[in-house]
């Protein structure tokens, strides 16, 4: 895609949306989907260009908060039926997801966190060594003390599915503007009396748009467009790394995204090879995306402790992309108690591709102040003023 396609820039909207990847996408679709008219979507660089089109790609239910759950089952049923009712292949592989556990104490909790998804209705369940071997055997085994397996949990490629939103939005009329940067969203009204600030809209590279609605959907970039209008967002931005390898010579599609729980290591396939994920040694915080070549070194320890039988798999190439953090690892979803017209979708902590279909559809009941399937109170920017943060521990 050219982003110096020219392109027409309404003057006003009845929501503008910031953000072009799955969630900013995915709520244009539901929006425009539910009946909602004059709909922009407003994305700086390239739709996905931003983080979703470096994310994994791994879809789960396997979390220990129970928004989590249903917010990884929802969407799961989505993406599974994405290419029929989208029209749009998204790579979908269906080979479950498999945390290895090697220490008692992690073991445990996991096994509250899978009683929890079995309660909630999802096929999560706890396996020994043996059998996480048998799912996967490429892995060492020999230290784990058990596994934890959902068969239907997934992987596909984020990219595809943001094409696939946005080719819907637009069928359905929502304008998306690409290469156009919010400088800034504006709120009217006396900051020091509480309830009476509201949206009035955005300025933007390509010029200002009235609006009643703005939604934050800017990922790492969030904290600005919240400062803008004095709605304090925290949300950090953390450099994570993945390399994907040449094809290897077994197929790879029948392995499990596996991930060694207390390394945070991972794997799946992609296409005929390999994606590999991990963590920094230390973590970076802030904007950069640049490599660095250290982690492949990090890279290769894990590997080698996990997966030495994957040790001639050849290295193709690789890239940086940011997590949007928050303090507690949980998302923001909700609309503002302060400023009236400000919504925000956003700080998914590593796990934000596989939220996002199901996210698409609360915002859209949010916004026409329908009751979401899912309960995402909890979920509210409240919770920091409130002291009611939630840990998510399934955090990789
Ligand atoms: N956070 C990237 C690894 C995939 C996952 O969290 O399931």
């Amino acid at each position: 895609m050219n982003v110096n396609v020219p392109q027409t820039v309404p003057t006003s909207a009845s929501v503008v949306i910031i953000g072009g990847g799955i969630m900013g996408t995915a709520t244009a679709y539901e929006l425009a989907k539910a009946g909602v008219e004059d709909i922009v979507l407003i994305e700086r660089g390239e739709l996905a260009g931003g983080s979703t089109s470096r994310a994994a790609g791994g879809l789960r239910c396997q979390f220990s908060d129970e928004a989590n759950i249903m917010l990884g089952a929802r969407s799961l049923e989505i993406f599974r039926r994405f290419e029929e009712q989208m029209g749009q292949n998204i790579d979908m592989v269906q080979s479950g997801y498999l945390f290895l556990l090697d220490n008692e104490a992690d073991a445990e909790k996991m096994a509250a966190n899978v009683e929890l998804q079995a309660s909630l209705g999802q096929s999560s369940r706890m396996i020994s060594p043996a059998e996480c071997g048998e799912l996967n055997p490429v892995i060492r085994t020999d230290d784990l003390v058990a596994g934890a397996f959902n068969p239907f949990d997934a992987h596909c490629t984020p990219e595809a599915a943001v094409a696939g939103y946005a080719k819907n939005a637009r069928r359905l009329g929502v304008t998306i503007l690409r290469g156009v940067e919010v400088t800034r969203v504006i709120a009217e009204g006396d900051e020091a009396e509480p309830g009476s600030r509201r949206i009035t809209g955005v300025e933007t590279s390509a010029g200002p748009i009235a609006a009643d609605t703005v939604v934050c959907a800017a990922g790492a970039w969030s904290k600005k467009i919240g400062a803008d209008v004095g709605i304090g967002l925290p949300v950090e931005p953390l450099r994570r790394h993945i390399v994907v390898s040449e094809p290897v010579n077994f197929d790879p599609r029948r392995l499990p995204f596996t991930i060694d729980f207390s390394t945070s290591y991972y794997f799946h396939s992609e296409g005929g090879g390999l994606l590999f994920g991990a963590p920094e040694v230390e973590d970076t915080w802030g904007f950069s995306t640049q490599q660095d070549p250290a982690w492949l070194e990090v890279l290769a320890e894990l590997m080698e402790r996990r997966t030495p039988m994957l040790d001639d798999v050849q290295l193709r190439r690789g890239w940086a992309g940011l997590y949007e953090v928050t303090p507690d690892h949980n998302a923001l979803i909700g609309k503002s108690s302060q400023v009236d017209g400000f919504m925000y979708a956003t700080g998914f902590s590593g796990h934000g591709f596989l939220q996002g279909p199901a996210v698409g559809e609360i915002m859209a009941d949010l916004y026409l102040d329908r009751t979401p399937l899912i309960d995402i109170s909890g979920l509210s920017l409240d919770r920091f003023a409130s002291g009611e943060v939630r840990k998510e521990m399934n955090v990789v």
